[in-house]
């Protein structure tokens, strides 16, 4: 297993995604897919995120937000392509410094690699919903988690 997030432009650790223009033009599926393409330059003929892809939903009362919270998931091939077109979206360099796999392993010294990287920075929520991924996709299982 392998999971992707993305370094941010404020250097915190994030998903793709954004929030829906303003207007009922789209949908929030749609404005994520908008988004994809714009920060990671996904192709949607391939890796649309579809509906029945929706893991989370929070609703933030003080920032009067909600965030929709998709996983998708392909195979190991698909996920490197996913992760080299990143160099060549619209955003690369401005919003997102690219593409990152977190790592799903703990050293013997109990602290490199998931444990560390847990005390990143993240944005918004993204930590919940990072321990949410791991734990529906059964690559944890909750008391590892914990
Ligand atoms: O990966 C994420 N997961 C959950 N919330 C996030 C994530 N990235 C950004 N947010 C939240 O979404 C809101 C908008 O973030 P930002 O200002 O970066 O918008 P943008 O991504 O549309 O440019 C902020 O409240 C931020 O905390």
């Amino acid at each position: 297993f392998s999971l992707q997030m993305q370094s941010r432009f404020d250097g915190n650790m994030g998903f793709p995604g954004g929030l829906m223009d303003k207007g009922p033009q789209e949908t929030p599926v749609e404005a994520l897919n908008r988004e994809l393409v714009e920060e990671i330059n996904l192709d949607l003929s391939r890796f649309a995120c579809q509906q029945e892809d929706i893991l989370l939903t929070h609703v933030n009362h003080s920032k009067k937000l909600v965030t929709y919270f998709y996983a998708k998931e392909v195979n190991l091939v698909e996920f490197s392509e996913i992760e080299k077109a990143v160099l060549d979206s619209e955003e690369w360099g401005t919003e997102t410094y690219g593409v990152l796999r977190v790592p799903l392993f703990t050293m013997s010294d109990g602290y490199r690699g998931f444990p560390v990287f847990l005390a990143n920075k993240f944005a918004g929520n993204a930590r919940i919903q990072l321990l949410k991924a791991i734990t529906a996709k059964n690559i944890l299982s909750e008391d590892e988690v914990n």
